[in-house]
């Protein structure tokens, strides 16, 4: 390779580290498995060494991968919060503990311990009690998540016994399969995105706004590092047993979720017996991680600019199955979205037998060339819905043909569609599709729409199908149909009269759950909620413009051409005025915020970092009041930036290059009082 070529490849190989790095940590939605990016990472840290006149500090081998969030206040850490070095091998992992000793000077003590795959989280403890908790962040400066880590029950607000005054302890927070399967379904209910795997969804969890929401989640704790001064303890094993006897949870020897290991051998015992029986554990794990146990020489060994040289992840490799393709079948969706499903020759993979696994989308299949009867691989890479990822071609028989995808509804028969842009097919007989019709009622009746208690799937389904509701607006005349009630199966008088009251009493949810229950795309939750807020009326929604539509936060384009499209149709202002007519709520009621002056009308300002003299949703509020809009992002559209102290790196390098206004809380109050 010339030094050319090798600087071409490195430069490809960071901008798609970065972009990874973005899709992970600040989406929560990374675009390619944990192995295939540290693959990437592995390349570039070999090309980097071979090539140090092109070392850059900025690379992604020297920086710990995430970032400061929006909307939280951020602080920096006292002790850099760093990554794990990590290998897939066992000969990776018999270098490493020889150069470990090598450097330290002998023979070193380990400690194994699960590498639990949930997000990592640094708390500050100061007399005993929870001061302050942060995220990693860049390693420097971290989000504070104090108020949302104080909801999860693992985490001490109190400790008991001696622990010192002033120290910080380190953990991960992780979201148990079970809690996250049980939100997921929810979501998939409400017509949302589900989360990717656990972990994502604890990240995105801990980064949630509403406190109340995160605590019902159920999150859950491990932790792995004490950083006290001086030293509880000379080794890490003892720091650990002695924060347990303070009250934090940490992993049970008895059950050997860690363990004191002195050379290779017993390393790669633990390993193994936990390659198989994590599989059993409530939570995920992604591998183990190996730290030196003495202090002392850990300090010895110190870190390198992105992760502690005394410390190892040994990360299992995603578990592969490979199995026959009997057919191919289709799922519909609320939205008429539909989802390709590979039926498979039942497999055994990662402790489940596996029958079903998603095919994603119509490329997918053309790219990969699936074709029913071939033998293909599935992966369960840490998520729980396993995927077919390809097909051993060696093994394909004879006479096959490529799969030809459905081109019409496998429940109405109406000729299916694709929006430009969007990968899934649709069908687009939202009215007499059976499945998009029962799901809209669902959706209309879940707990963050019209929370309609005693209504479940079943019997929506149930309902429809023996002809009493055809669409959600027929369950306010349901009252009239309760002989027929009590004719159906499972349905005695008690739930009867409970599901007619429980209808009844949706009649006063605000306007903004109405309007989230009437299940136009793209209008979530948060979207309805700024709506009903800002637009206040149904009458006014109906007559608004995209143009006015875009003026409101959040609302994007495509949102607003989706809502105008769903009042341009006679259709959905019928379906509205009939529950009108049965009583639901069709304007806001709460008093309209207060305007002072509209000194800074028609200006957007994003406020980051901490003030001193007045609190950030104090600022935000007064700037509201004097008539300005608050950005939660720095865009084109950003006319200033108040600046507190630690104001986000990104939002600088940001605002700098779009060449932002950015005034200090002081120039911004000198100013303020001038116009
Ligand atoms: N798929 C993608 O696009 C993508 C993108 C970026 C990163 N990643 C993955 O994330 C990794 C980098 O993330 P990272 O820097 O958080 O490293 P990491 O997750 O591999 O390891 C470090 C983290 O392990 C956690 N951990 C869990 N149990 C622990 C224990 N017992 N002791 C100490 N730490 C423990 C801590 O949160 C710590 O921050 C990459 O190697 C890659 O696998 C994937
Ligand atoms: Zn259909």
């Amino acid at each position: 390779m010339t030094d050319l070529e090798a600087l071409e490849r490195i430069k490809e190989l960071r901008a798609q580290l970065h972009h990874h790095n973005y899709c992970y940590y600040i989406l929560d939605k990374p675009e390619i498995s944990d192995q295939e990016f540290d693959m990437l990472m592995k390349e570039l840290e070999s090309l980097e060494a071979a090539y140090p006149q092109f070392a850059d500090e900025n690379s992604p081998t020297r920086r710990v991968g995430g970032g400061v969030l929006d909307g939280f206040e951020t602080a920096p850490h006292k002790y850099p919060m760093l990554s794990l070095g990590n290998t897939y091998s066992e000969e990776e992992l018999r270098e490493y503990i020889n150069r470990t000793e090598r450097l330290a000077g002998g023979q070193c003590q380990f400690v194994c311990e699960l590498k639990y795959d949930g997000t990592a989280i640094s708390l500050h403890y100061k007399n005993g009690q929870l001061h302050q908790a942060l995220t990693r962040g860049d390693g420097l400066t971290g989000d504070v998540i104090t108020a949302n880590v104080r909801t999860i029950k693992s985490i001490p607000l109190q400790l008991k016994g001696d622990y010192p005054q002033d120290f910080i302890i380190r953990g991960e927070v992780f979201m148990p399969v079970e809690a996250f399967r049980k939100l997921n379904k929810e979501r998939i209910e409400q017509g949302l995105e589900p989360f990717a795997n656990p972990r994502n969804c604890a990240s995105g969890t801990l980064k949630l706004l509403d406190t109340r929401e995160v605590a019902r989640r159920g999150l859950d704790s491990f932790i792995y590092f004490l950083l006290a001064e001086p030293p509880v303890a000379d080794t890490h094993y003892e720091s650990m047993l002695k924060a347990r006897s303070w009250g934090f949870k940490i992993p049970d020897p008895s059950r050997r979720m860690v363990q004191v290991a002195n050379n290779l051998e017993e390393i790669m015992d633990f390993i193994r017996y936990w390659d198989v029986e994590r599989h059993q554990l409530p939570f995920e794990t992604d591998g183990v991680v190996i730290k030196v146990n003495q202090y002392h020489l850990q300090q010895e060994l110190g870190f390198t600019a992105k992760s502690p040289r005394w410390a190892i992840a040994y990360k299992f490799k995603a578990e592969q199955a490979r199995t026959r393709l009997l057919s191919i079948s289709y799922q519909v969706g609320r939205t008429g979205a539909i989802t390709p499903v590979a039926e498979l020759e039942p497999v055994f993979l990662a402790g489940t037998t596996v029958k079903r696994a998603s095919l994603h989308n119509a490329d997918q299949i053309a790219r990969l060339d699936i074709r029913v009867g071939d033998m293909v691989y599935v992966e369960k890479g840490g998520e729980i819905i396993p995927k077919v990822i390809g097909v051993d071609l060696t093994a394909r028989l004879e006479n096959t043909h490529p799969h030809r995808y459905i081109t019409h509804c496998p429940e109405c028969g109406t000729a299916l569609i694709r929006y430009p842009g969007e990968a899934l097919h649709y069908c687009p007989n939202q009215e007499g599709c059976p499945p998009q019709i029962i799901g809209r009622i669902e959706h209309f009746i879940s707990r963050k729409a019209m929370d309609i208690e005693g209504l479940g799937s079943e019997t929506v389904e149930m309902l429809y199908k023996k002809g009493l509701i055809a669409d959600a607006a027929d369950l306010y005349s349901l009252k009239n149909k309760k002989e027929d009630l009590l004719k159906l199966e499972r349905m005695a008088e008690k739930s009867v009269t409970n599901l007619l009251e429980s209808i009844e009493r949706s009649k006063s949810q605000p306007f903004e759950r109405v309007l989230f229950a009437l299940g136009i795309r793209y209008v979530g939750e948060t979207v309805a909620k700024k709506i009903a807020r800002t637009v206040r009326s149904i009458d006014k929604l109906i007559a608004a413009t995209k143009e006015h539509l875009i003026a409101i936060d959040e609302v994007g384009e495509k949102i607003a051409e989706s809502i105008v499209d769903y009042f341009a149709k006679e259709k959905n202002i019928h379906f509205i005025s009939r529950l009108r007519e049965a009583g639901l709520q069709f304007e806001t009621r709460e008093e309209a915020p207060v305007t002072l002056s509209d000194k800074l009308a028609g200006k957007t300002i994003v406020i980051s970092g901490v003030f001193h003299t007045i609190n950030r949703d104090e600022l935000k509020a007064l700037l509201e009041q004097h008539g300005a809009k608050v950005g939660s992002g720095v865009t084109g559209k950003t006319d200033m930036i108040i600046a507190g102290d630690n104001m986000g790196p990104s939002k600088l390098q940001k605002a700098n290059q779009l060449g932002i206004k950015i005034m200090s809380e002081k120039e911004f109050f000198e100013y303020f009082n001038s116009i």
